[in-house]
């Protein structure tokens, strides 16, 4: 393993800024200050004018996903190399078993495809049903497989999407496990209905989309997620929190003390719903996710958001599928394989948009793309700080650097870039995952296989010991 000597950077972490020297060795970082030696042997790295910061940690992608009746183009190894040339270390996937599909057979299928990733990895798990089998898995992935988030899908009715059954049973299966909950909040009984009225009115192409995913959709499913886990006294986290209906519930019941956290896409924080009525079919479908890009001023309020504090990650949902597998859709919109790409942009996109505008702090910036991720899925601060014992997975950030992004240039396997042509101002310079330098100005040196699965702990501390809000409200009964 090698030793490397951060020289001349300015360290961010999220509560502060200070110039300092960085020395990794063996995989971690071994001393932060001024004015250090360079160990013999070291490689040094030049950082000065730049910011060293924690690599970026991704608490939502995609890869290698089966989707829609197609795969994602991007493999373990493609999307977490893509992400390294973008100053990202880690990625937390999904596990996404079939309904009746035995969990932990799903969980070792998955981790047998993340076996080729270049950076470290991790998984949230989906609970796509319900029954005494899932609810004893569950517990074996929390205490053997350091699995601590289960995620359950509102949507995709007659796939993955779970009923109040499954919700109710699940969440409260997380609070005794000390395992965080998440949703992807949108009603799909609702977006079933209405992708049948949109179609039926003779739109076809990629402009029904977002007609058959209005923000109430998933505001009523954020809402109603929110609402159990109030009940049940359990923490939520809410995944692409795309529009302000969605991101005022959370801020409501935040307001009224309970634990609910918000993400935010890099694609929601830039792009609006103009992109579904290009009139090339293949530029308009590329764009087809959900919940939708929003009308203009949607993403206002997602970076005031995250300012504020009533949003706290920001994620790309890298899903890529190419225009051939897109065009499954190309008479039925409701047929597009749904998902983008942004594992490689992410950092760049809400440094450009985000700090040079004044919206976020450079403190701020890591907190939203990697120290509060680590922090809610319990892997800080091995993950999301530049401090001595953490791993070294640093990334060195040119804040004079420009760079226009694009499908050329990309490294991922997707044919199409949500954030093409925009030229940003701040781009890693040096990416390092485990202690070894993986991507130098450009030159990518990413390794299949490098990465670690990153096991993460449950909060049994203050979890478990939350009770049921029935038990602390209505003690006894009432003699009659
Ligand atoms: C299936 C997965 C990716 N696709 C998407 N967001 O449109 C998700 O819904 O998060
Ligand atoms: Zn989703
Ligand atoms: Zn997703
Ligand atoms: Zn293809």
């Amino acid at each position: 393993m090698s030793t490397l000597f951060i020289r001349g950077g300015t360290v961010v972490n999220a509560d502060r800024e200070f110039k300092a020297d960085v020395i990794t060795q063996d995989g971690k970082i071994i001393a932060v200050g001024e004015n250090l030696s360079a160990p013999a042997g070291a490689t040094v790295v030049d950082a000065g004018g730049q910011y060293v910061m924690p690599g970026g940690i991704d608490p939502h992608t995609h890869m290698q996903l089966p989707f829609m009746g197609t795969v994602t183009m991007d493999d373990f190894f493609t999307g977490t190399a893509a992400g390294l040339a973008g100053g990202n270390t880690t990625i937390i996937d999904f596990v996404i078993p079939d309904p009746q599909e035995n969990i932990l057979d799903a969980y070792k299928k998955w981790r047998g495809w993340a076996e080729k990733s270049a950076s470290d990895y991790s998984f949230h798990v989906a609970i796509t049903w319900w029954s005494e089998q899932v609810r004893k898995d569950m517990g074996t992935l929390v205490n053997d497989e350091g699995v601590n988030s289960f995620k359950h899908f509102m949507a995709y009715k007659n796939a993955i999407m779970c009923d109040d059954e499954t919700l109710v049973n699940s969440f409260k299966r997380s609070l005794e496990l000390g395992a965080m909950p998440t949703v992807h909040a949108e009603n799909g009984e609702l977006v079933y209905l209405l992708q049948k009225t949109v179609s039926e009115m003779g739109i076809k192409g990629p402009e029904g989309h977002p007609l058959s995913r209005p923000p109430m959709v998933e505001a009523e499913a954020a809402n109603r997620a929110i609402a159990i886990a109030d009940v049940l006294n359990v923490p939520i986290y809410v995944v692409h929190v795309s529009c302000v209906e969605a991101a005022e519930a959370i801020a409501r019941a935040r307001a009224r003390g309970q634990r609910v956290y918000g993400e935010v896409l890099a694609g929601h924080l830039v792009l609006d719903d103009s992109v579904y009525r290009h009139p090339d079919f293949a530029t308009a479908a590329a764009h087809v996710m959900s919940p939708p890009f929003r009308a203009a001023g949607n993403s206002e309020f997602l970076w005031r958001g995250l300012q504020s504090g009533n949003l706290h990650t920001t994620a790309t949902d890298h899903c890529t599928f190419c225009a051939a597998q897109k065009a499954a859709g190309k008479d039925d919109f409701t047929k597009i394989p749904n998902g983008c790409g942004g594992v490689e942009e992410r950092l760049a996109v809400i440094w450009d948009e985000g700090v040079n505008t004044g919206r976020l702090t450079p403190s701020e910036f890591v907190a939203v793309t990697s120290a509060n991720t680590a922090k809610l899925f319990n892997i800080y601060p091995q993950k999301g700080s530049v401090s001595v014992g953490a791993d070294a997975d640093l990334v060195v950030w040119d804040p004079a650097g420009t760079k226009t992004l694009s499908v050329k240039t990309q490294f991922s396997k997707g044919d199409f870039n949500i954030f093409e042509g925009r030229t940003v101002k701040g781009i890693p310079s040096h990416t390092v995952s485990q202690g070894e330098l993986v991507y130098v100005q450009g030159d990518l040196r990413a390794v299949q296989g490098k990465g670690r699965y990153i096991k993460r702990a449950p909060f049994s501390s203050n979890f478990a010991a939350s009770k049921l809000r029935a038990d602390t409200l209505a003690p006894t009964a009432v003699k009659r």
